[in-house]
């Protein structure tokens, strides 16, 4: 792998900023630029997920035409993304690659669900991206200091913002996030606000927002092409199709349930599965209420589901940077070019 490092002059650095079927586009110093994947590193890809994706920093070289940008190497990832798997083993598809930070957005009206929150904070959390919780509609909430208080045991440790476009209170806290070089995402239910969150950050209708019926809070999503936008006064949006659509897959279950992590490390065995064993802490502390029943059976439920995927995303990331940078040595000699790229 010396011929890497030796050879990074070479490449431009750029980033993905959008994903279609076999092409891409990318924007580096030099502009925009349409992209395809170099014939090299197209042979040395083995699983889908070492494809370029939206958020992606890649190293290029560019036509002597000028016209197109070849992708020669995708840079380590510091967060990933990732579509649930099809079938029991497989692994998914990114979604977006190197989100600092993922705004889990509900409404704080019928979409409001403290277990839904649980689960997105999984999934962030696994991704390698801090997540922030941000409560929608608090225009639609008569008491939203109730809300704050059911959710308060899951967001131990995360900031919470309560806003409402419509009002624009909270609108700022959200945007102290959005600076220089950060990038972040919106996930959530459709029809929570997380498009108009975003063009007010964009400052302009850049995304299209439907009314939704009152009956159920049920939006129609309208977002089509795979983007990562800039924001005017710094920042970057990615906001893709599947950033709608993602769900809860694999993932670290320590960070999102520190509590029972704590106390399970208090049980009489290390393998304890708090149930019925003896010395059991988490169960004693659900005895005298210290833990809600409920908790610990999302705990399991999630568990479970986790099990069923092989790695997490951050064990396949880690995997591939082996095989291309061959040693972590050799991966910090390319980043500290590209660092050097950056900076000019
Ligand atoms: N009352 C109120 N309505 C809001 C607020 N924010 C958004 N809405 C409305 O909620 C509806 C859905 O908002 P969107 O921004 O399209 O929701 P979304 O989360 O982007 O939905 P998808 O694109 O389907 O993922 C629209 O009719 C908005 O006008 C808010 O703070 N208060
Ligand atoms: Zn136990």
């Amino acid at each position: 792998m010396k011929r890497l490092a030796a050879a990074s002059p070479d490449f431009d650095l750029a980033r993905v900023t959008e994903q279609h079927r076999e092409t891409y586009q990318v924007i580096s110093v030099a502009g925009p630029l349409p992209a395809e994947i170099a014939g090299k590193l197209r042979h040395d890809l083995t699983v889908a997920t070492e494809l370029p994706a939206v958020g992606d920093w890649v190293l290029i070289t560019v036509t002597p035409d000028q016209q197109l940008a070849l992708i020669q190497r995708v840079l380590p990832r510091q967060s990933v993304l990732e579509r649930a798997a099809v079938g029991k083993t497989g692994a998914g598809q990114i979604i977006a690659a190197n989100v600092d930070t993922i705004f889990i957005c509900m409404s704080l009206n019928a979409n409001f669900n403290v277990h839904r929150v649980e689960r997105y904070l999984t999934m962030a959390w696994d991704s390698g991206a801090v997540p922030v919780v941000v409560l929608t509609k608090a225009d639609l909430c008569a008491d939203v200091t109730a809300k704050l208080d059911e959710l308060a045991d899951v967001t131990m440790g995360v900031d919470v913002i309560t806003c409402s476009a419509q009002t624009g209170d909270g609108v700022d806290a959200l945007k102290a996030y959005v600076t220089g070089n950060r990038t972040v995402s919106f996930i959530g239910s459709s029809g929570v606000g997380k498009s108009t969150l975003i063009n007010g950050l964009l400052g302009g209708d850049v995304l299209a927002t439907k009314a939704i019926r009152t009956d159920d809070d049920k939006g129609r999503h309208t977002t089509t092409s795979r983007e990562l936008l800039r924001v005017p006064t710094g920042g970057v949006v990615i906001d893709t199709p599947g950033m709608r659509e993602l769900q809860v897959q694999s993932g670290d279950l320590t960070k999102a349930f520190a509590d029972i992590t704590t106390l399970a490390s208090q049980c009489k065995f290390r393998n304890c599965t708090h149930q019925t064993e003896p010395g059991c802490a988490v169960q004693a502390a659900i005895t005298t209420g210290e833990l809600d029943a409920s908790r610990l059976a999302s705990y399991r439920k999630l568990q479970l589901e986790i099990s069923y995927s092989d790695m997490s995303a951050r064990e396949r990331e880690n995997a591939k940077i082996q095989r291309f940078f061959g040693s972590k040595k050799e991966m910090k000699r390319t980043m500290e070019h590209v660092q050097k790229i950056r900076r000019r």
